[in-house]
């Protein structure tokens, strides 16, 4: 039988005792009174040891007790006073009395008749002087305690003790001389050199026992697709930038040419803050584009442009608010940038649909750059992902013409759509001095990284779910 080395110390320890309290074995096998306890239930379940719990109460006086063990309980106190008799109305003077007369006639060491106490002819220890005396000598050795728990004279606690004792089968394998050396885990260098390993009870290597598992620190799941995006967008050529999640209504609606009082800007419900923002030189061209259509053969939406309202903040709705600052500050081509930000919108959340989520956002601008470039782009990007379908549904929306809707194939739920796309129209980009056909999109990333995680639910990506993130497999690129 293979015994573990604290088994087999803790065999040969009781081998002496027969049977031994844990904390006893315990300080002779220098460890903790649990690691006994622990080593005992391994070694009963061999059936070498047998393990007891014992409960038992120990009792500790009060203050109040303690005065009375001291100077006898209030009953004693007021009986030893009388002599005889006594009529009610004095012995209730007493400063005891109150607490005495009920004790004094359960123990039937007084009767009262018509108004008068009469003691009894023998007053013999009552139950609760014999415990609180045992008490107060430190002795625990007693059923019960009386009435003195209730009375508030002592306290209970339960002292749980383990009792380990050795079966005849742990005897016998003792008799039968087990090698009682510790195993050792590890040589060390000088054991090698010297040839002393030879001497040594090795530790057996079980390879039927599982290891316990271990979790390393490892980037999110999700952190690894957006980092993987990322490399892929660089490698692509695509240099990346960024902005503020506090926007201007100016740059998140009015700079993509989004009328003022148009339900096209209720495709996003928004956040809006307390806050007004300043609009950048030049705000007056897009007004004159959204009023008259500015400098080109564009009629714009008409009536008046509320500089105001264009002045309010929002939590930005979409990245293309930063594509539009990105291109207004970088005019001149070639350009592919992308960003993968973070946008904000008032959403009922379900599994599909978060208030907050990441977008991958690209603007291409060059000489010649057309649809078809675009769609490629798309195809190329989502191949990239692992998505081989890609398919494209016309759509709308206010900034692009012509404008589409990507989606893919994902075996169990079908076609799926990512986002948006389109070419800037020269609405857009006209105020800013841009005269290059720009192509832009807007995917939602989260959505991406949901599907290639296999998650049916958008939440689980943001809550540190401490189980999912274990065991989804991680990995660096290198
Ligand atoms: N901004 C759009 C996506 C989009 C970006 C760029 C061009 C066309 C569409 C959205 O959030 O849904």
């Amino acid at each position: 039988m293979e015994l573990t080395a604290n088994e087999k110390r803790l065999l040969a320890e009781l081998g002496k005792h027969g049977s031994a309290d844990a904390s006893i074995l315990a300080d002779e096998l220098s460890t903790d009174a649990a690691a006994v306890v622990q080593w005992a239930h391994l070694a009963a379940g061999r059936g070498l040891v047998q393990v007891n719990r014992e409960v038992k109460e120990e009792y500790q006086l009060t203050e109040e007790g303690e005065a009375y063990a001291r100077d006898g309980l209030p009953e004693r106190q007021v009986v030893e006073s009388i002599d005889g008799e006594i009529p009610m109305g004095e012995l209730s003077r007493h400063p005891l009395a109150k607490v005495a007369i009920g004790w004094m006639r359960k123990n039937n060491w007084i009767v009262i008749d018509h108004g008068i106490a009469r003691k009894a002819a023998a007053i013999p220890e009552s139950p609760d002087e014999i415990a609180l005396e045992k008490i107060a000598a430190g002795s625990m050795d007693l059923d019960d305690c009386g009435e003195l728990k209730s009375r508030g004279l002592v306290t209970v606690h339960e002292q749980v003790r383990w009792i380990i004792e050795i079966t005849p089968a742990g005897r016998n394998l003792l008799n039968a001389g087990i090698d009682l050396r510790s195993e050792a885990g590890t040589l060390t260098r000088e054991q090698i050199l010297s040839g002393s390993w030879r001497n040594e009870v090795l530790r057996r290597y079980s390879l039927a026992t599982p290891p316990r598992r271990i979790y390393p620190g490892k980037p999110h799941p999700y952190r690894l697709i957006l980092d993987e995006v990322r490399t892929l967008l660089l490698e692509m050529g695509f240099s990346e930038f960024s902005g503020n999640i506090v926007q201007s209504v100016f740059w998140n609606f009015d700079a993509l040419f989004q009328p003022q009082d148009h339900p096209a800007r209720e495709m996003q419900d928004t956040f809006y803050l307390e806050h007004t923002s300043e609009l950048p030189d030049g705000w007056e061209k897009v007004r004159d584009m959204h009023e008259h259509g500015g400098e080109t053969s564009s009629t714009g939406w008409g009536g008046a442009w509320d500089k105001t309202k264009a002045e309010g903040s929002v939590l930005r709705t979409h990245s293309t608010a930063l594509s539009i600052q990105y291109l207004a500050t970088h005019p001149e081509p070639p350009l592919k940038a992308f960003s993968l930000s973070r946008v904000y919108r008032r959403e009922s959340i379900d599994p599909t649909h978060l208030a907050e989520f990441e977008q991958l956002e690209g603007i291409v601008m060059d000489e010649g750059v057309t649809f078809s470039h675009l769609l490629g782009f798309l195809k190329e990007f989502y191949h990239r992902m692992g998505f081989s379908d890609v398919r494209f549904r016309p759509a709308y929306f206010p900034y692009t013409e012509p404008s589409v809707e990507p989606e893919v194939w994902v075996d169990g739920l079908g076609w799926v759509e990512l986002g948006g796309a389109g070419v800037f129209r020269e609405e857009v980009t006209s105020p800013f001095g841009i005269s290059y056909p720009v192509l832009a999109w807007g995917l939602g990333i989260s959505r991406v990284a949901m599907l290639r995680l296999g998650l049916k639910d958008l939440r689980q990506l943001y809550k540190s779910d401490i189980d999912w993130i274990r065991n989804t497999p991680s990995y660096r690129r290198i």
